[in-house]
């Protein structure tokens, strides 16, 4: 039985931060500026504030300029509004990211959206999604959790993308629709599949590339995968795991890993793939919009 070759998101993650702290020491050598990275999050969602805390430890890694504003749950949404239009303001600020999902009093497009399309190192503004879609990546902010899989994807089939066949299994604005727009951009043939998709199974059994972007523990099954595709999981699931003692909980993605990496050729693991890369692209993006806001030249892109 073969075994499929395991992506390590994690050492890729550390080189693309090892890259950009070079990068960083270097702009604030030549012209003393840090590039400013402002998280602003709503509530107090256990899973948010881990995300949010990796990301800020991460931009002090680098050597980045880095803010966050923790906000209780019931603020009012022109407060929210208020302090996106004071980071839009502050030149020592290139890069703003409110952490999603917001509590549900809060208009979440209205926020996404009065953010400045040259600060959303999300990549989710309206200017953003489109400059994407027409394929000016290099005037965009691409969302980082795509923008990161396409890495792990590039670094798998050396570069050979073009012409394969690659399966998006979920349509959500963060990961399944620019996902889609990067590959279709990389000459794959791509189809978006989603819960009304019929017969999902025997659409995934076709792909070369998988990515699956649903939320639903383990519902990739390894019969699915075509033998020797690349296989990509976004998911992060927490699971209850009683085998680890009473209460204790796991992380499992959307793709039931043990299974499909006995068929597929290469697979990224939860965790330890995705995840770490997302966290890695948001920095390559805060560089990358300081050094525009700067009026600086664009740099070969790290990977
Ligand atoms: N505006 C906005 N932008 C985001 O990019 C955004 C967001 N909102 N809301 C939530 C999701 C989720 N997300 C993750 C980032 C890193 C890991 C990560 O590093 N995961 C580790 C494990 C973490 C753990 O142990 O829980 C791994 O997969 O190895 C996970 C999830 C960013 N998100």
């Amino acid at each position: 039985m073969t075994q499929a070759e395991v992506i390590d998101g994690k050492a890729v993650a550390t080189s693309v931060r090892d890259e950009i702290q070079k990068r960083t020491g270097a702009l604030f050598d030549s012209t003393g500026a840090k590039p400013g990275l402002a998280v602003v999050l709503v509530g107090e969602d256990p899973a948010s504030q881990v995300y949010v805390r990796n990301k800020e430890k991460t931009a002090s890694e680098c050597g980045f300029h880095s803010v966050k504003h923790d906000l209780p749950a019931d603020t009012p949404e022109a407060d929210v509004l208020t302090l996106v239009q004071q980071l839009n303001e502050d030149p020592a600020i290139h890069g703003i990211l409110v952490q999603l999902p917001l509590p549900s009093h809060i208009d979440e497009s209205k926020v996404l959206r009065l953010i400045k399309p040259e600060k959303d190192v999300d990549g989710f503004h309206p200017i953003n999604v489109g400059l994407l879609t027409t394929g000016e990546r290099d005037r965009a902010m691409v969302p980082c959790t795509p923008a990161g899989c396409l890495v792990l994807i590039k670094r798998a089939l050396k570069g050979a993308l073009s012409g394969k066949t690659a399966v998006v299994i979920g349509r959500s604005n963060i990961v399944g629709k620019p996902m889609a727009s990067l590959l279709l951009q990389e000459s794959c043939t791509v189809t978006i599949a989603h819960s009304r998709t019929r017969d999902l199974p025997s659409v995934v059994r076709g792909a070369d590339i998988v990515i699956a972007a649903v939320g639903r523990p383990e519902m990739v099954r390894g019969d699915w995968i075509k033998p020797g595709a690349t296989v990509i999981d976004v998911g992060i699931n927490r699971i209850p795991a009683p085998e680890r003692g009473e209460g204790k909980t796991r992380l499992v993605g959307d793709v039931a890993y043990e299974e499909a990496a006995k068929v597929a050729g290469a697979i990224t693991p939860v965790p330890g793939g995705v995840g770490p890369m997302t966290i890695a692209m948001l920095m390559a993006n805060t560089l990358t919009a300081a050094r525009r806001q700067l009026h600086l030249s664009e740099e070969e892109p790290i990977f």
